[in-house]
């Protein structure tokens, strides 16, 4: 492929000016000078328009915005602001939500093995409901409202409704054998509702099925809407969500449902399965994939003549895990020329201590690709900084929203002293004795009482 990048992957409000690429009004040049390198940029209108389009498609009340994708508090309060719920799934999810002043009743919370610190944090933020995983959760919250005094908690049951989607197998969720849920095909599920009925400390809200993430296929996630609706009319229960897993266009010519076409399709598989009620969903990557772009610098090229050319950047897989993990594939470009054809091809990599750390591994680039230039990889606003880690001890990157012209940051830098602030300090340089810290207390033997 030798064309310039596609319009389809930038950002809404993605403008050429005489900097170059602009996002929001603020050129990417501009932003990777003032903010630093690696950093990921999201264009604050293109979030809140894709919210608008997910309510406007599923209806007021009927979307939760899954914190997993991109969660800090600047997102938790965006997506509460333009009206969606959001779904958390963890206690440092639903931390970071309630620290965003979202409050309780717009929270739902996910997790196939919560414990009980989680519950009862959930339970005291008075959330929406918990979508109760397994038997075992069951029982812990039983033994939660007899020994703690939780009041009985609104509860949605997940199924595995036997329907499995998604671009990578260790992204597809909706299978009968899957970690996740009650099987509707083992009759699990079916004896989740009479429990959760019987129980005094639940109050059944309605059931639940996600197949998977990345899925473009919009008839699979009917088909999953589908099996889960009849679960739902069968069992005469009233609330009903179909999960999230609506996919986006990585690289030019990928075609994707949008979310008018997935409620559509959703709302009629269910229909000729009998629902007659609302229907809820919890779309994550589709909220904020394209929303975000990742801004580099190139530090290294090398051609090794007859076999490839390499491009080094100053991140890598601790800030897009997804080509390691799913075998995700990006695209390039270059912000101060994004209409340059890409004739030249070469592996964009990482600066980790391993050659899987790839980040394109057949990019197209313009051929005067140089040291020292940003080069952008777009489409990586999802899971991208939620699954970023200190690796090689890389400090994480900074996040900013820009809109109107205004950079915002969002999340800033870590520096080279965050990496040390967990550790417990030791005896100090040149102290003899036992460095061996307390691993109960953390702290060390010798202060220890
Ligand atoms: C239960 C549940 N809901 C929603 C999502 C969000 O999925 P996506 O980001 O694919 O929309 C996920 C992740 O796949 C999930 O596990
Ligand atoms: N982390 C995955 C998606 C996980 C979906 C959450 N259930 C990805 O990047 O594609």
């Amino acid at each position: 492929m030798t064309t310039a990048i596609s319009p389809d992957l930038l950002p809404l409000t993605a403008e050429d000016g005489p900097s170059g690429l602009s996002v929001g009004g603020v050129p990417l040049a501009e932003l990777g000078r003032r903010f630093g390198t690696p950093l990921f940029v999201y264009d604050e209108e293109h979030l809140r328009q894709r919210c608008r389009e997910a309510i406007t498609a599923f209806g007021p009340g009927n979307v939760a915005y899954a914190s997993k994708a991109f969660l800090c508090t600047a997102m938790a309060r965006l997506a509460h602001e333009e009206g969606l719920l959001l779904d958390v799934a963890s206690g440092g999810e639903l931390r970071v939500a309630l620290h965003a002043g979202v409050p309780g009743d717009r929270i739902v919370v996910h997790g196939n093995n919560k414990d009980d610190g989680e519950l009862l944090a959930a339970a005291a933020a008075g959330v929406r409901h918990i979508v109760v995983d397994s038997f075992d959760e069951m029982d812990r919250i039983e033994r939660l409202h007899a020994t703690a005094g939780i009041a009985p908690v609104p509860v949605v049951l997940r199924v595995a409704p036997g329907v499995a989607a998604g671009d990578h197998e260790a992204i597809r969720t909706g299978g009968t054998d899957s970690k996740f849920g009650f099987g509707l095909a083992t009759g699990d599920a079916a004896a989740a509702v009479r429990r959760a009925r019987k129980s005094a400390a639940m109050v059944l809200a309605g059931v639940h099925a996600h197949v998977g993430s990345q899925v473009l296929d919009a008839t699979r996630l009917a088909d999953g809407a589908a099996a889960v609706a009849r679960f739902a009319v069968g069992a005469g229960v009233d609330g009903l969500t179909v999960g999230g897993g609506l996919g986006v266009a990585y690289e030019a010519g990928q075609t994707v449902p949008s979310f008018a076409d997935w409620a559509t399709r959703v709302r009629a598989a269910a229909r000729d399965a009998g629902w007659r009620g609302e229907i809820t969903v919890e779309p994550g990557r589709s909220v904020t994939a394209r929303a975000g772009l990742t801004l580099y610098r190139v530090g290294t090229i090398k051609r090794i003549k007859g076999i490839r050319t390499y491009v080094g950047v100053d991140g890598g897989m601790s800030d897009n895990l997804r080509p390691a993990l799913y075998a995700g594939r990006y695209e390039a470009f270059l912000p101060r020329a994004p209409h340059a054809p890409r004739p030249l091809r070469a592996r964009v990599v990482g600066k980790h201590c391993e050659s899987g750390d790839v980040i394109i591994d057949d990019a197209a680039l313009p051929a005067d690709l140089r040291v020292s230039d940003l080069l952008a990889t777009p489409v990586t606003g999802a899971y991208g900084y939620a699954m970023a880690s200190n690796y090689n001890k890389l400090p994480r990157p900074a996040v900013v929203f820009v809109r109107d012209g205004d950079a915002r940051l969002v999340v800033r830098r870590e520096t080279w002293d965050d990496l040390l602030r967990l550790d417990v300090p030791g005896p100090g340089p040149g102290a003899a004795g036992d460095h061996r810290a307390d691993l109960a207390t953390g702290r060390h033997p010798a202060t220890a009482q």
